[in-house]
């Protein structure tokens, strides 16, 4: 049996295949490069509006004049094809899809890198540049050099102040940065099995952080489940038989909570290594680590308590901040001094709502942690949302191992 890349896009490892895309996103930024290419095609083909989505998440809601123009040509342009848009509020555009946008089997691409996050249902979802974009739209279709692929085996279950985060950052740690560079990485095993659709979505977000084309689960009861709730009905995917030419294991028993240190994702250590190390501002969000399941992990914490350092609460999307807010969730964040901001990127990427300043310290729940990239001179920490609960009720370095 091949590899779900291998199956998904119908050739070997290696081979040159043209495939028509199921479905293709943008968002705000990079939206706008595949507009201004795809003008420049001239054809005026834009195929499969129904497929096709516009998410305004990078820089929502806009920061300046320039970037509201910007915003208000691409609604026109969204108009104009018709595709689908979605207005400032609904999300970061991985998770808006996550959302019942993206099923077992399909072709998927998105113009940002971690577009790789909605290969947790089974799907080969990968991120495009603009130029590329504008040729899907154009052609319906696009071509593809059907990866290598990594197993990633996953033994046992998570437990205690470990969480899905800390499995990403240690995959990352023990590959590095450029370890799956152009290869898939597939999650399989007892410990795969175990693993919420949140838990999936969090894994294969952080496989471009090595490098990968693609982050892959096989679709289970679980992925079925997840998709019946949004009434989809998708059936699951016969997993890998085979080995893999090259694979790593990690015991889910194993994690413990995990840091990665500024300014570079693989360089990983526990949590406990850097206890004490004052933080400036703590970041809740983002397509790594905003979901629902993050904010009640981080609200579990915190309830009844103060947050001792600015705290910026940035949920992922418009569903997750309607969840929040029906369980209480969120009235437990702002009650414990969180500042709750609108769903989208946020601070993430340094443009806006929580910019660091010069030798500023940030503990964050995102996948990048490279220099100047939440603001020139500032440094970030990536951690789960459990620690960043924990450092932010103590305002230095904390593992939630104290708070359970
Ligand atoms: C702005 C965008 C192109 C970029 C990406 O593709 O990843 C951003 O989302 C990021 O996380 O750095
Ligand atoms: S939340 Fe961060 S990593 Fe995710 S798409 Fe937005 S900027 Fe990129």
């Amino acid at each position: 049996m091949s590899t779900l890349s291998e199956r998904i896009l119908g050739a070997g490892a290696g081979a040159y295949v043209d495939r028509t895309v199921d479905r293709a996103y943008v968002h705000d930024g990079t939206g706008l490069l595949a507009r201004a290419a795809w003008t420049e095609i001239g054809s005026g083909v834009f195929t499969d509006p129904d497929r096709r989505y516009l998410i305004f998440d990078h820089i929502v809601p806009a920061n300046t004049s320039t970037t509201a123009d910007l915003q208000q040509e691409m609604r026109e342009f969204a108009a104009m094809t018709g595709m689908h848009f979605f207005e400032v509020g609904a999300g970061v555009c991985h998770q808006v899809m996550a959302e019942g946008r993206a099923l077992p089997g399909e072709v998927i691409v998105g113009a940002d890198s971690h577009s790789c996050t909605l290969g947790a249902f089974g799907a080969f979802a990968t991120g495009v540049g603009a130029t590329d974009m504008a040729g899907i739209w154009a052609t319906g279709g696009t071509w593809f050099r059907v990866p290598e692929t990594t197993g990633i085996f996953l033994e046992g279950t998570l437990s205690g102040a470990a969480s899905a985060k800390d499995v990403a950052l240690a995959y990352v740690g023990a590959l590095g940065m450029d370890g799956a560079t152009y290869r898939a990485l597939e999650f399989v095993g007892d410990g795969a099995a175990s693993l919420s659709m949140a838990d999936r979505l969090t894994l294969c977000n952080m496989a471009v952080e090595t490098g990968a084309k693609a982050g892959i689960f096989y679709a289970d009861r679980t992925t079925r489940d997840y998709l019946a709730g949004f009434g989809i009905a998708a059936e699951p995917q016969v997993p890998h038989a085979g080995g893999y030419p090259d694979e790593i294991a990690i015991d889910l028993e194993d994690v413990v909570p995990l840091l990665a240190l500024p300014p570079r994702v693989d360089t990983v250590c526990p949590v406990a290594e850097k206890e004490g190390l004052p933080v400036d501002q703590v970041f809740l969000g983002t397509c790594t680590g905003g979901r629902y399941e993050d904010l009640a992990a981080f609200a579990a914490l915190v309830r009844g308590k103060q947050v001792a350092v600015r705290t910026v609460v940035v949920p992922a999307s418009r569903a997750v901040l309607m969840q929040a807010v029906s369980t209480g969730v969120l009235a437990d964040l702002v009650a414990a001094g969180c500042a709750v901001a609108t769903p989208g990127c946020g601070p993430c990427l340094g443009a806006h709502m929580g910019v660091l300043g010069e030798g500023e310290v940030c503990l964050s729940t995102a996948n990048r942690n490279f220099k100047n990239r939440m603001g020139v001179g500032g440094e970030i920490y990536l951690a789960s949302p459990m620690t960043a609960a924990a450092t932010a009720l103590v305002g230095a370095i904390t593992s939630p191992e104290e708070f359970l």
